[in-house]
């Protein structure tokens, strides 16, 4: 049976159907959501709750002329797919497909790149000053998700917003959900708008005796607003939106287009800032995705009409690990707190949670906060330890820098997801952290080469006097047992897995097993290859590198990292400062912006395979052999 989606190339298509059309295109875009997502996982949740918010924007705003801008972007499939993109929606998160968040270069509707929460108000306000520069007519809206909101950037932007006064739309989706239930004051204050019903109806029928009054600035509508306020302030006197500023519409139901539509055509044209807060749930349409909305914020492949996800069996992950140990040492260290900044089922500090719910904080998108919490739990004689994902550490770098290690206080960072990170793509590459802490005095930053390693070090790093960073990717371990008794591993010390004349890798974190294998395959060729599982990126086991000077002929090192300001430029920066003379090379990620796809295609593209770095072994020590030839 022919679609109305069939028919839908540009927002313009649409913009002419009655609420009825609308709703069954809205119907018809889950079901290409749900097609794409069950055979290859995405951001269902989000997505499917937002597909009315998108259609009502997109219906009443005049895009890609208007901006409308969204936060995060994981909640964009239905724009994507009425704006041009629904052939390719199927390749969405896929290597050289359509990306999971908005880009530019996709479509003219896609105004503002994103990945991280919080950043659309700050740009969209952006968008909407610059209009009073550049002489430009457009409207400007941001959709903003009640998680995205604990993010304090956006409560700077409402800040300046709310001042400035300037014309613009606030979208706020409120599921009372982040990835897992959203938390904190703000959070429970919106439940409370939420279930003010008297104060929901009386506005609503105060705004439609208002659309229905005659001549802007007339005395009566001037009447009804201050009565309204009135209202307002009786009824809950203290809305947080009015009090910075802006008009406030809301809460109303954001799957109910007739409701919605009018609202938005009276906040896009208002003469100031507009808040309108909607209600939404979280998988809307799809009864395992509104059931399980943790389950199905970013899921992989799933059955589609059971909602079973199809797993296949594979060792615990390292976040998983990492929460283990740290269950495994509370039990005898009662100063070890565990904080997430909305994190809590992707580092699986959850499981920390279920067994110590006392000792456990998720602060919500609040990386900055999470930092700076943690460096006073520390003052006060705690072992805070954060887990973070790299990516989402960035946000807090002056915490760690000004807070944590200029008072040197002993915080652990679990730096989860360090590496590449497959179909969220560019955004959330944890590729940049070691460029960005090894720059930090006091703190020390290490990574194991695989889960056994991870273990020994959490531990360890809790019995340091100061600041440490412990690295780990995302995904499954190795599977190896984890029963053996702490304090195997020695603090500081690199590990010499093999010796070789002609050339060592050293190595960090899950390429040491890579570099065995190069090492292996340049053994076939009758090459002899060393590696040192480095460990320590900061301090750098300044023995075991220059016994691999004495011993090789040259060294590479090898990570999953960028190359600037990583761990082979640590290592560049000993040699020189120890005045050696070796041949050296650095093998990791190079100065791009690297997009989504699986991690084994851009460590094979970027020369980081046991293939690519035996091959580019075997081709850099003829030449240097050629380049000693008289
Ligand atoms: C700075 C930052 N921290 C954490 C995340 C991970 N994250 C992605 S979506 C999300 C929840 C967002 O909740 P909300 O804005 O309410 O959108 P919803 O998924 O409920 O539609 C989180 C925590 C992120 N993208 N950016
Ligand atoms: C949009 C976002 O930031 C998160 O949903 C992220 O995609 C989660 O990544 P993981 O799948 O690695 O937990
Ligand atoms: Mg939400």
């Amino acid at each position: 049976m022919a679609k109305l989606l069939d028919g839908i190339h540009a927002p313009g298509d649409f913009r002419r159907f009655t609420v009825s059309q609308l709703r069954q295109l809205a119907q018809e875009i889950r079901q290409d959501i749900l097609d794409t997502t069950a055979r290859q996982g995405g951001h269902v949740g989000a997505s499917l709750g937002a597909v009315e918010l998108v259609l009502a924007l997109h219906y009443v705003y005049n895009t890609p002329e208007d901006k409308v801008i969204f936060d995060i972007g994981h909640q964009a499939y239905a724009h994507k797919i009425i704006t041009g993109r629904r052939a390719e929606f199927p390749s969405i998160r896929q290597l050289g497909g359509l990306s999971g968040f908005l880009k530019r270069h996709e479509s003219p509707y896609d105004v503002w790149e994103a990945g991280h929460a919080g950043t659309s108000l700050s740009g969209a306000v952006g968008l909407a000053v610059a209009r009073q520069f550049t002489g430009a007519d457009y409207r400007v809206a941001a959709l903003i998700g009640d998680g995205a909101l604990t993010a304090g950037m956006a409560w700077e932007a409402l800040n300046q917003l709310g001042h400035l006064g300037t014309p613009m739309t606030v979208l706020v989706n409120d599921n009372s959900m982040s990835i897992a239930p959203n938390v904190g004051a703000f959070s429970r204050y919106l439940t409370e708008l939420r279930t003010a019903p008297s104060y929901m109806r009386l506005k609503q029928d105060l705004d439609q005796a208002l659309e229905s009054l005659p001549l802007f600035g007339s005395r009566l509508r001037w009447t009804a607003e201050r009565l309204k306020e009135l209202a307002h302030a009786a009824i809950l006197p203290d809305n947080v939106f009015e009090a910075l500023g802006f008009k406030y519409y809301g809460p109303i139901d954001g799957h109910d287009l007739d409701g919605l539509i009018p609202v938005l055509r009276t906040a896009r044209d208002a003469d100031g800032p507009v808040v309108v807060h909607v209600i939404t749930q979280k998988g809307k349409g799809y009864k395992p995705a509104e059931e399980r909305p943790v389950q199905f914020h970013g899921p992989g492949p799933f059955e589609r009409t059971s909602g079973e996800m199809i797993k296949k069996a594979e060792p615990p992950s390292y976040s998983l690990v990492f929460s283990r140990t740290l269950v495994e040492l509370a039990k005898d260290r009662p100063d070890i707190v565990a904080i997430t900044a909305a994190m809590p089922d992707g580092t699986k500090l959850d499981y920390f949670q279920s067994q110590y719910p006392d000792r456990f904080f998720d602060v919500g998108i609040a990386e900055q906060h999470a930092a700076t919490f943690a460096a006073g739990l520390a003052m006060a004689g705690m072992r805070p330890v954060f887990a973070v994902y790299s990516t989402f550490l960035q946000r807090a770098y002056d915490q760690v820098i000004h807070d944590i290690c200029h008072q040197n206080l002993p915080v652990l960072f679990g730096v989860d997801r360090a590496g590449l990170v497959g179909g969220d793509g560019a955004t959330h590459q944890g590729v940049y952290d070691m460029a960005f802490l090894r720059t930090v005095p006091n703190l020390e930053i290490a990574m194991g080469k695989d889960e056994s390693e991870l273990r020994q070090l959490v531990a360890a790093a809790l019995d340091r006097p100061g600041p440490v960073a412990v690295r780990y990717p995302r995904g499954a371990g190795r599977g190896l047992s984890l029963d053996e008794p702490f304090g195997t591993l020695e603090w500081g010390r690199a590990e010499w897995l093999r010796h070789g004349r002609d050339v060592t890798f050293i190595a960090l974190g899950p390429m040491v097993y890579k570099a065995m294998e190069a090492a292996e395959l340049l053994a076939d060729q009758g090459i002899e290859a060393g590696v040192l599982n480095a460990r320590f990126v900061k301090p750098l086991d300044g023995e075991a590198l220059k016994q691999a000077v004495q011993e090789s002929r040259a060294l590479m090192t090898v990570e999953e990292h960028a190359v600037a300001g990583g761990f082979g430029a640590a290592v560049a920066e000993w040699v020189i400062a120890q005045g050696l003379s070796v041949p050296l090379r650095i093998e990791g990620l190079p100065d791009v912006f690297i997009d989504h796809g699986p991690t084994d295609y851009y460590l094979d593209l970027y020369g980081l395979s046991a293939e690519a770095l035996s091959r580019k072994a075997v081709e850099w020590l003829e030449r240097l052999s050629s380049e000693v030839q008289p």
